[in-house]
């Protein structure tokens, strides 16, 4: 019933599923991203039984499976319907390839215009609406060749029939598209969008194809000369005719929920459009995840469509000829398969916005594999590759666009990326097959040695160039996680834990560790420090870990003080995580907001240098949790105080007895000192390394000298006056 929202309709049987995350305006838009572990949080079996268990997205997916096919079967069919048409080679060739301009003509005259309508009207009549009319004009073509005796009107019909279907289906595309994402939860969308690809790319054109042949050969087998209306073009037309009918009569009365959205204001006339129009392009422009997505997503078609431009010429420099232009393409689809069916698997919990940027990039680096193929195996495997980076990006894409685009201008989104991918894949595809043609190849001579540079490889690698910086521009304008280092957070997001988004501080404070093995200093330091800066009239926050709160002042006995405890390294490390979070978020945190300089004896990298080196413990593991305690926050500087650790050790015994960690072994600590200097030589930027042998005042002016540069950098972020706290 139109007007009712989606949660009061949707007939939603599983259980889990959280109903409430369909209702049509709500969910993308309303509120923060989910976390990307939301999105994989079932096996693949399960996930996708759960996604087929929502009933209005399952008869959804069957029915547009079938228009799916039907569309396959009409897109071919239409185009072998006109060649056969007219005789001689030339003509046939002309018709052929009209019917397929026709079909891309209308996304540039109307696409825009189709998503204000599809953001405009009630999305479920404008679905039925537009597959009524395509019911009629997909028949009216084979049934139009019945009546008109001239075979050039039969064309010209087709031809038009198929402009009027294609400007159907700009408005259709865009509701169908705003209009799914309501119907599932979005921790399952991905899954579903996995579903719809896999069909829609994957299954049905084979299909189509396979069934388009074998219904030639039976039916030529059967009877030599079928009659015209039974040939095998023809049924094919009629076919996606009456799936157009099929669907148009399931979302009527099978599929309700998608109604009851009505994104138009009071202003419903002309002038309403206009505006609509405008918003959406100023939305696009201006929130950075959909900029992003646009960017990203037109950079691929670019290096796709001269992927495509170059493909037949680039068979021919491999010497292989058609056979080999066939495996490529062949493998291209492979490889996109992979990466739409087993990308989510392989990547597991990675934030979608920096897949999508990523899987770009991967698509743009393999690019330059096949510019540098000489044989066809290498070229195969890039063409591999570059499919699977497309079907990874080209899922992410999708699930970002229905995720996280709001309701009320998803389908103008849509409706721009469907014309603008058109578009640009159209002249990629044009110009980078006419400048082949011009280019040629040339040969280049360096001393003795003589290679040859053709306009293919060369435009290869531009496209490849090209993409590899659209990916990275995607990313850059998307990324929810800035501060976390890339390749760190895909390493562990394959392992299941992918590392945390670093919270941004909100204040402007600046946040200064002491670091080093025992005895070196610290302590001493950073008193000095924080006298110097309080005198300075800054807010200075001390602070130690661990046992810096009450929580952190009994992990700290536990942890030091009780040396006839064993505690297991693994305890170990979870007590100081334990600590540190605790520390964090009630005193490092605070202190940062509130614009003070919190300078911390010990932070993370001492349990990566102490359970990490010292312990043995998987690096990874240490730095995972300390992470995962912190948030991701980092000091913005580390002072390191580097010293032997026997003189070290002996400073640390003239102070009082040992404690747990300072009865352990010289190697012990020879192992914590190599890897605190490691760690500082991985990022000099963020420490001061200082050699704590040095008279404890010329070590104090470095530091002094260090730190007045970082607080003057910083400008007036920091809280004047104040005291010790
Ligand atoms: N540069 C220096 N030269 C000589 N002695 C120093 C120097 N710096 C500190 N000391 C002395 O070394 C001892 C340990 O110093 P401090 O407590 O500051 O080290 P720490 O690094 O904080 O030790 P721990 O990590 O074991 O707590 C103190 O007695 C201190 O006076
Ligand atoms: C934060 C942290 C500390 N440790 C060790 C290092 C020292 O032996 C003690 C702390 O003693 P201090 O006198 O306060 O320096 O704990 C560690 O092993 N792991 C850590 O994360």
């Amino acid at each position: 019933m139109p007007g009712c929202g989606a949660a009061e309709g949707a007939d939603i049987t599983s259980t889990g599923t959280d109903a409430t995350d369909g209702r049509p305006g709500g969910g993308a838009a309303a509120g923060p991203p989910p976390p990307a572990a939301a999105q994989v949080d079932l096996g693949g079996l399960a996930a996708l039984r759960a996604v087929l268990r929502i009933r209005p997205f399952r008869r959804l997916w069957l029915v547009l499976g079938v228009a799916s096919l039907g569309d396959w079967l009409g897109l071919l069919a239409t185009a072998a319907f006109a060649s056969a048409q007219v005789s001689g080679s030339v003509q046939q060739g002309l018709a052929f390839s009209s019917v397929i301009a026709v079909r891309l003509l209308p996304a540039l005259l109307l696409g825009p215009a189709a998503g204000v309508l599809a953001d405009r009207w009630d999305r479920r009549y404008t679905m039925v609406i537009c597959d009524l009319l395509r019911f009629v004009l997909f028949a009216s073509i084979p049934l139009g060749a019945l009546v008109i005796d001239r075979g050039t009107t039969v064309v010209a019909w087709a031809a038009v029939a198929t402009f009027f279907i294609e400007s159907v289906t700009l408005v259709w595309l865009p509701a169908k598209e705003a209009a799914v994402p309501n119907l599932i939860p979005r921790s399952r969308l991905e899954i579903s969008n996995q579903l719809t690809l896999i069909t829609t790319y994957g299954v049905t054109p084979v299909l189509a194809a396979a069934s388009l042949s074998v219904l030639d050969r039976s039916l030529r087998a059967a009877v030599r000369t079928p009659p015209e209306w039974a040939e095998p073009a023809n049924l094919a037309l009629y076919f996606n005719s009456v799936s157009r009918l099929a669907l148009a009569v399931v979302v009527f009365f099978g599929i309700r929920e998608i109604s009851g959205r009505t994104a138009v204001g009071p202003d419903g006339g002309a002038g309403g459009m206009v505006r609509q129009f405008v918003d959406g392009w100023k939305y696009i422009g201006q929130t950075r995840m959909v900029r992003g997505l646009v960017l990203g997503i037109l950079g691929a078609f670019a290096c796709g469509g001269v992927v495509i431009g170059v493909a037949k010429f680039f068979a021919v420099s491999l010497g292989a000829g058609d056979a080999a232009f066939y495996m490529l393409f062949g493998a291209l689809f492979v490889g996109l398969a992979a990466g739409i069916g087993a990308g989510p698997a392989l990547v597991r919990a990675l934030s979608r916005r920096r897949w999508f940027g990523m899987s770009i990039v991967l698509a743009g680096a393999s690019v330059f594999i096949l510019a540098v193929s000489v044989h066809l195996a290498l070229a195969l495997a890039g063409a591999v590759l570059v499919g699977t980076g497309a079907g990874m990006a080209f899922l992410s894409g999708t699930t970002l666009l229905g995720g996280e685009v709001g309701d009320d201008v998803r389908g103008r989104v849509f409706a721009f990326v469907q014309t603008a991918t058109r578009v640009v894949l159209i002249l990629a595809i044009g110009l980078s097959g006419a400048f082949v043609g011009i280019g040629g190849s040339h040969e280049f001579r360096l001393g003795e040695a003589a290679f040859s540079v053709s306009a293919t490889r060369a435009l290869l690698f531009v496209a490849g160039l090209l993409s590899i910086f659209a990916g990275i521009s995607a990313f850059r304008q998307m990324d929810d996680k800035p501060g976390v280092p890339v390749l760190r957070d895909l390493w562990w997001s394959i392992r299941g834990r992918p590392l945390s988004a670093a919270h941004p501080v909100a204040g402007p404070g600046l946040f200064v560790v002491f670091e080093g093995g025992e005895g070196t200093g610290k302590s001493t330091q950073l008193a000095k420090l924080a006298t110097t800066l309080i005198d300075a009239g800054h807010r200075v926050a001390v602070t130690r870990e661990p046992g810096a709160t009450p929580v952190g002042r009994r992990i700290r006995e536990l942890l030091l003080e009780r040396a006839e405890d064993a505690v297991t390294a693994r305890a170990e490390a979870l007590l100081y995580a334990a600590d540190r979070a605790q520390h964090v978020a009630t005193v490092v945190r605070p202190a940062l907001e509130r614009g003070e300089v919190v300078v911390s004896d010990r932070f993370v990298d001492s349990s990566l240098a102490y359970q990490g080196a010292g312990r043995t413990l998987p690096d990874g593991d240490v730095a995972w949790l300390s992470d995962w305690a912190t948030g991701g926050l980092r000091p913005d500087l580390v002072i390191l105080l580097d010293l032997d650790p026997a003189l070290g050790l002996r400073r640390a015994a003239d102070r009082g007895t040992p404690d747990r960690l300072e009865r352990e072994s010289l190697a012990f600590h020879g192992r914590v000192r190599q890897a605190f200097l490691d760690l500082a030589a991985t990022e000099p930027a963020r420490y001061l390394v200082l050699d704590a042998g040095l008279p404890i005042e010329i070590l104090a002016d470095r530091i002094r000298e260090r730190v007045t540069e970082l607080v003057e950098a910083s400008g007036v972020r920091l809280a004047p006056a104040g005291g010790l706290r």
